[in-house]
């Protein structure tokens, strides 16, 4: 394993606003500093595909997080109507199985849009801990066991990547080496970790080979959230990264 020097892990910052007026303020308080966006499902259930055509308008890279969960034709006929609006990152659940995940892959393949929707696989959300797996029902293996086998679903339909914490993407990315990870629960040292339960420092996150980092409320409940994504892109920079 090599050791790069870490200056190109985008940070898409999470965009959970109730509405377009919300999110564009939030913009305009970030301003040139943030270059990529997450669309998730308060905001996109609020506004629709026009909110993400007009961030992308903007010119900023687009993570649609719709987390797709259903039959294999539900889930290939929403990659197809999301093909179209320009978003280069979407997310579907793996735990949807093996079927659903292909029928995902073979529809974006085929989808005519203007660049590539990568697909990330949602592995364990980073909100689960052991007691959450218990819970589950999942009492036979380690989480990051858990966590392993439903990254192999992505990688055997040929996903861009998955979603993980930062405690699983090194396992993951030795495992599966064509796969990208991306990592939310991202938290500077002394912060709250709200409702998450695996929880990373971006340093350690992109030491353990994240390829992206997605930060929601310490950015965008900061006082300024300018300063708050900049020093968490300042947190990057005396990293590295195992490539
Ligand atoms: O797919 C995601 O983006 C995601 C997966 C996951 O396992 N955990 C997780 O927190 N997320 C998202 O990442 C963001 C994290 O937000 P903060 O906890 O506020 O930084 C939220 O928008 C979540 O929906």
């Amino acid at each position: 394993m090599s050791e790069q020097h870490v200056v190109d892990v985008p940070i898409y910052v999470a965009l959970d606003v109730e509405n377009r007026r919300r999110a564009f303020e939030l913009l305009e308080k970030l301003g040139d500093a943030c270059r990529c966006v997450k669309v998730g499902l308060e905001l996109y259930l609020a506004e629709g595909p026009a909110i993400v055509e007009a961030l992308v308008a903007r010119g900023l890279s687009v993570f649609l997080d719709l987390k797709l969960f259903d039959i294999p034709n539900t889930v290939a006929g929403a990659v197809r109507s999301v093909a179209s609006l320009g978003v280069d990152l979407l997310t579907i659940h793996t735990l949807g199985g093996a079927a659903m995940l292909e029928a995902a892959a073979v529809a974006a393949a085929g989808a005519r849009s203007a660049k590539p929707l990568r697909l990330l696989g949602v592995t364990l959300l980073t909100s689960v801990d052991d007691t959450g797996l218990r819970q589950m029902g999942l009492v036979d293996e380690p989480l990051s066991s858990h966590v392993l086998r439903l990254a192999g679903f992505a990688r055997d339909a040929s996903f861009h990547g998955v979603v993980c914490s930062g405690h699983e993407a090194a396992l993951i990315k030795a495992r599966y080496t064509s796969l990208a990870a991306l990592v939310p629960g991202i938290r500077l040292s002394d912060e709250t970790a709200d409702d998450q339960a695996r929880v990373a420092t971006p340093a350690f996150a992109v030491a353990q080979g994240a390829d992206y980092l997605v930060v929601g409320r310490p950015i965008t409940r900061a006082p300024d959230p300018r300063q708050a994504l900049l020093l968490f892109q300042q947190a990057l920079k005396g990293g590295t990264k195992h490539a």
